[in-house]
């Protein structure tokens, strides 16, 4: 993956002019405490881009900016795609009746299809049941979703991602808690996202996760630092 096809064939100038999503100058502060300052990023069509840096740098706060759970405070971000987050630790109230397959299927409820294109109903069981295989959840595709493990979790919100056909994935520490091999199952997944051409960013602190990306962007007390 370091080999990540898209600096092999183009230049990174060409990535940036084709950039799925592109954020300049972003500024964000919890009260008084500023926390980012003035971000500059693109993510590039068809490339996992690692996000790094020590705790508290900005990673988390800089994903939520992305992806809009956070306002803007200072700065733009520029994505006409539908983005999907895979936030670092899913929660879900122990009583909410809702299962693997229940969160997963929610992806097919995309508001970006209009009713007359959307596919039929067999078609969204497959795809869903395709996700749950393709993250590696079949077998527990009919247990709560609030009785799963937190790496569990952030698989069937990756699987919701796919069946809703994001092109963005944002991933806050995919590999946290995971042991290796579900960390390495993890990274193919990112890799086969990238692959089909969606632009994967993950925030990680897996030395592993950061030599494969295509692209490293890392953060130090809140700016960009490389
Ligand atoms: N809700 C909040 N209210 C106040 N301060 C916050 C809040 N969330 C984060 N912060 C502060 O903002 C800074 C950046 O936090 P953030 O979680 O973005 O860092 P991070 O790089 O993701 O850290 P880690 O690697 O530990 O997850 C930290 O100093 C943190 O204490």
């Amino acid at each position: 993956m370091k080999s990540g096809i898209i600096i092999k064939s183009g230049s990174v100038a060409a990535m940036t002019r084709h950039a799925a999503l592109r954020a300049r100058g972003l500024h964000f502060s919890f009260g008084d405490t500023a926390v980012l300052h003035d971000v500059d990023l693109d993510l590039p069509w068809g490339a996992v881009t690692a996000i790094a840096g020590p705790n508290g740098a900005g990673k988390s706060t800089l994903v939520e900016l992305l992806a809009g759970v956070l306002t803007l405070q200072g700065g733009t971000v520029d994505c006409g795609e539908d983005v999907a987050l895979v936030v670092q630790r899913p929660a879900v109230p122990d009583s909410l009746p809702v299962t693997v397959r229940d969160v997963v299927t929610m992806g097919t409820w995309s508001t970006r299809v209009s009713r007359r294109d959307r596919p039929g109903r067999a078609a969204r069981q497959s795809r869903v049941e395709e996700a749950l295989d393709r993250v590696g959840l079949a077998d527990l595709a009919s247990r709560p979703f609030a009785r799963l493990s937190g790496g569990q979790r952030q698989r069937v919100l990756l699987a919701q991602g796919i069946v809703r056909q994001a092109r963005v994935f944002l991933l806050d520490e995919p590999a946290a808690g995971l042991d290796a091999a579900s960390r390495e199952q993890t990274r193919l997944l990112l890799a086969t996202a990238a692959s089909d051409g969606a632009a994967v960013a993950c925030v990680t602190h897996d030395e592993v996760s950061i030599a494969a990306a295509d692209l490293v962007i890392r953060l130090d007390g809140g700016r960009r630092v490389g």
